[in-house]
């Protein structure tokens, strides 16, 4: 489905999905406070890239099994976001990667590593 609201981004994938690059500059709305971004958005960012790594690599429907975030230095809104993400590991029905998030100036924001499993087509939430 398109989603107007989401982050609109557009992922560089290379090499079969071993590497994704993402850009994003969220909007000042997104800080949790005093012009911080929200660390979910950090969170966000880095399981957008993991996640193409393994829908890349699967080629197919993948969502995020787990997810574990550091945040190492807080970020502005409204600047320009770097989300570099990198395969480290392959299974059957497991890719594992890991992603960072930098400032053009190369400031480290926040490190993550995640684990990806392909799903179905037809995969969804059941409604209450
Ligand atoms: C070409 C196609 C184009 C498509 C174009 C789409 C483009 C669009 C891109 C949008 C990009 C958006 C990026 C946002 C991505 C999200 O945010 S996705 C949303 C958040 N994630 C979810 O909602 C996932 C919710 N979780 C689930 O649905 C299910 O738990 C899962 C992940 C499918 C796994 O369910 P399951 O297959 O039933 O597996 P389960 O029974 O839990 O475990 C079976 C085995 O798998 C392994 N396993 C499961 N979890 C783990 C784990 N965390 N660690 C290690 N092993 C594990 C274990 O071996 C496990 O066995 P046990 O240890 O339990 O004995």
């Amino acid at each position: 489905m398109e989603n107007p609201f989401g982050f609109q981004v557009k992922p560089e994938i290379k090499n079969g999905g071993e590497f994704v690059y993402i850009e994003c500059t969220p909007a000042e709305h997104l800080q949790g406070w005093a012009n911080i971004l929200h660390g979910g958005i950090l969170s966000t960012l880095l399981d957008e890239a993991i996640t193409y790594v393994g829908i890349s690599t699967f080629n197919q429907p993948a969502v995020t099994a787990q997810l574990e975030v550091r945040f190492r230095n807080p970020a502005p809104t409204c600047v320009k976001l770097h989300v570099c993400a990198e395969r480290i590991k392959v299974s059957k029905r497991l890719v594992e990667a890991k992603a960072a998030v930098t400032l053009g100036d190369g400031t480290l924001i926040a490190t993550g590593t995640g684990k990806v499993m392909p799903v179905s087509e037809s995969f969804a939430p059941k409604s209450p």
